[in-house]
């Protein structure tokens, strides 16, 4: 029987974002604890942690190499620096697996060990069963095909290409976790069979960065609901697709105040806030 897939709308975004209230502080609000971005790709890490501040958060961490940390902090000085406790992870954006150090290493290992929901991106994809913290992967197509033929999955480019959806359905059973296969439809679905998807409204959001601005909203969305995802870890699923709803309606956002025209990523993080309050709004 074929999978059926729920489009997740703007009813369903509006479920999952939330106003602090009165008796709300910094801390209630959730903290996001952000391990991303390398001497290669520091702007993976600027624009994860300026999509996290931009989607409403109490606070976000930043552990990484000091020249990535100081464009952080140039980027946006609300950021602490360094270890603390958090309510959920995003690991991996702009961190070629292949080139990690013990100390990064033990931060992401350090991070997996804390037990509250992880967000697993590029450079961290490949630790995804190393801990049992609820998870969510989000790969694009290529990173997924890397990913399930090193766990001894075979697949091709093309295949996944030819059945996103059914892949990103079969990673899930296989990998035990939450999967957000990105594209200009992003699947996202779980082992307990939720299953939603989430068509781009815009295609200029097929640009450099856009993914790393993805796990910033992701993020957030887990760390500011950390409440909910104790009691419920499948909410994380919900909460994929949210983000992935916010990320098109704010590079709608971007594109349609520049008359329609083309958006950088950052656009993307900066317009987040008025998605968000007119989601809020409404
Ligand atoms: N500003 C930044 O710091 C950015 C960092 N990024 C990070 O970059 C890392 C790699 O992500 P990708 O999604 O590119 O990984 P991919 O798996 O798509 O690419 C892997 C390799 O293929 C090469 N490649 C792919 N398509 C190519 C093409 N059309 N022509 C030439 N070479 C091609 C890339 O140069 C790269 O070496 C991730 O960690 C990601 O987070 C990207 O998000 C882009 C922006
Ligand atoms: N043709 C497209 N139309 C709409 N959205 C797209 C298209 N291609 C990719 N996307 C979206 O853009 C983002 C790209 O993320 P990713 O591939 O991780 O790039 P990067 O690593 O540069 O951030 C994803 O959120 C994906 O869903």
């Amino acid at each position: 029987m074929a999978t059926e897939w729920r489009t997740w709308n703007v009813d369903d975004a509006r479920a999952h974002v939330r106003a602090p209230l009165a008796d709300d502080d910094k801390y209630s609000r959730g903290v996001l604890g952000v391990v991303t971005g390398s001497v290669e790709f520091p702007g993976a890490a600027v624009l994860g942690v300026s999509a996290a501040h931009r989607t409403g958060i109490g606070l976000v961490r930043y552990i990484g190499p000091r020249n990535v940390r100081r464009e952080v902090l140039a980027r946006r000085p609300e950021t602490v620096a360094g270890r603390g406790r958090v309510q959920a992870w995003l690991l991996g954006s702009g961190i070629d697996p292949t080139r990690r150090s013990f100390l990064l290493l033990g931060d992401l290992q350090h991070a997996l060990a804390d037990g509250v929901p992880v967000v697993l991106d590029a450079g961290a994809l490949d630790l995804v069963g190393t801990h049992t913290a609820p998870t969510v992967i989000t790969p694009h197509l290529r990173e997924l095909v890397r990913l399930l033929n090193a766990r001894e999955i075979p697949s091709t480019i093309e295949e996944v290409r030819a059945d996103p959806g059914e892949w990103a359905r079969r990673a899930a059973g296989e990998l035990g976790v939450a999967v957000l296969l990105k594209g200009a439809t992003t699947y996202v679905c779980d082992p307990s069979g939720n299953h939603r998807v989430v068509t781009a409204p815009t295609h200029w959001l097929a640009t450099a960065g856009t993914g790393d601005v993805l796990g910033g909203i992701l993020g957030a969305l887990a760390a500011t609901h950390h409440g909910e995802l104790a009691g419920d870890a499948e909410a994380l699923t919900d909460l994929a697709a949210t983000a992935a709803w916010v990320q098109g309606e704010a590079a709608l956002r971007a594109s349609t105040a520049n008359g329609g025209g083309p958006v950088a990523a950052l656009d993307i993080a900066e317009a987040v806030p008025g998605v968000v309050g007119a989601l809020l709004a409404g």
